[in-house]
């Protein structure tokens, strides 16, 4: 980490400080359901506070996609944030203009105060200079916390670093020590797991990632995709069609690299998007016209925990069902119990990471039997394919 400013090196005291952090979390009913990321930033957000800064934090939540989507303010996620913190937290209606210059002007050394979701402006994704500038204007100094995020080159991730002094926050060179420590030359066979459902945002980098592991699972809602473009029938389920050339392209370049591909041979079908909506299982090529997949089935399962059985490193992002409803939990549960079971053992090394995969670990109860957590999932699987992630290269001294 000597070649990143940390947070060490960095003039805090009567600064007005933009913390760019992780906060899209999993919610049910209006309440963070997962707090591991907010955990993971209070480090940060604490010795910014107690070293006499103003911490002002810089987060998106959801892809609103420029628009101002009430559902996705981040104002909820205030009193999760205050209880872990043990402290108030203020909170802005906006990221930049009046309402935000105002709040950090009422700010005294030392307070917290959340800024509203910076996607609601379409200049964050886009890198906008100009929107860029605008968050820039509200403080002295920048530092990045948001690991999760940091392959997003965007303006509070990657834009602000060029525009104000920048640091890596204490969860951000946590993330990065822990990530080159566990997998920089892991031990072989290595198997990948990826489900989840960021279909479109995560199908790409497998491309890349069946060059570098021995087998890769595909669960959750990426493995129909998959399904799909073998011709298989996948009925109402979340499946991207046209990303079909692609996820072919993916098995072929699979089949050169000699790594593994393990899709799921049953699944286990509902009618509705609810808890405890009726099920059956169905084998791939049965699945009916108005029926979803939401779980790998038990065959699938067993499958998966025999692949996990023959590999010394296990790397995961993305569940592999809809695990926050019952039943459609048990595919991720009883692979992630099999893997801490192995791990305990000291029979493997797994990583895992993802916001959803981490609360899907912790609902399983193994998530400290894992050899490492991320809080990241796209990210991580980028750092993994050993891409540059933009808000990690912009904090490079020498970069
Ligand atoms: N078969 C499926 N159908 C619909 N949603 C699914 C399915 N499998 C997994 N999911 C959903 O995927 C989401 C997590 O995906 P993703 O955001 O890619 O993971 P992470 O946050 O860990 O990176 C969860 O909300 C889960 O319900
Ligand atoms: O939740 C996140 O990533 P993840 O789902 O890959 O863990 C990050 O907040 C990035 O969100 P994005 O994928 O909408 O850019």
């Amino acid at each position: 980490m000597s070649t990143f400013r940390t947070l060490d090196t960095a003039d805090i005291k009567g600064k007005r400080v933009l913390i760019r952090v992780d906060l899209n979390v999993p919610m049910k009913d209006g309440m963070v359901s997962d707090d591991t990321r907010i955990r993971a930033i209070l480090p940060t957000v604490r010795d910014v506070s107690k070293r006499g800064g103003k911490a002002i934090l810089l987060a998106h939540f959801g892809r609103p996609k420029g628009e101002r989507v009430p559902e996705m303010s981040l104002a909820p996620v205030v009193p999760a944030l205050e209880t872990l913190l043990g402290r108030p937290v203020g909170f802005a209606n906006d990221c930049i203009g009046n309402d935000a210059a105002q709040a950090i002007a009422k700010l005294s050394d030392g307070d917290v105060l959340l800024l509203e979701n910076t996607r609601f402006h379409k200049g964050e994704e886009k890198d906008d200079p100009i929107f860029t500038s605008a968050l820039a204007e509200l403080g002295d100094v920048y530092v990045n916390d948001a690991f999760s995020a940091a392959h997003r080159a965007h303006s509070s991730t990657e834009g602000l670093a060029h525009q104000l002094p920048a640091y890596a926050g204490r969860a951000m060179q946590a993330e990065l020590e822990a990530l080159e420590k566990a997998l920089t030359s892991p031990q072989r066979p290595v198997i990948a797991l990826v489900g989840g459902a960021k279909v479109s945002s995560k199908i790409e980098l497998l491309e890349n990632l069946v060059t570098k592991v021995e087998a890769l699972v595909i669960g959750g809602g990426m493995a129909n995709t998959f399904l799909h473009a073998q011709g298989y029938p996948v009925g109402k389920s979340l499946c991207e069609k046209d990303l079909a050339d692609t996820a072919r392209r993916i098995m072929a370049k699979a089949q050169e690299s000699n790594c593994a591909i393990i899709l799921p041979v049953d699944a286990t079908v509902a009618y509705h998007f609810q808890a405890h909506a009726p099920t059956q299982t169905y084998g791939v090529d049965a699945i009916p016209e108005d029926g979803m997949i939401l779980d790998v089935g038990g065959l699938s399962v067993e499958r998966i925990n025999a692949a996990i059985d023959e590999a010394a490193t296990l790397v995961w992002n993305g569940p592999l069902g809809a695990f926050e409803m019952e039943p459609f939990d048990r595919g991720t549960v009883e692979a992630a119990r099999h893997a801490a079971k192995r791990t305990k053992a000291g029979q493997l090394l797994s990583v895992a990471g993802g916001g959803d995969t981490v609360a899907a670990l912790n609902h399983a109860g193994v998530a400290d039997d894992f050899s490492y957590v991320s809080t990241a999932g796209g990210a991580f699987l980028e750092w993994l394919e050993g891409k540059p992630l933009p808000g990690v290269e912009v904090l490079r001294q020498n970069g």
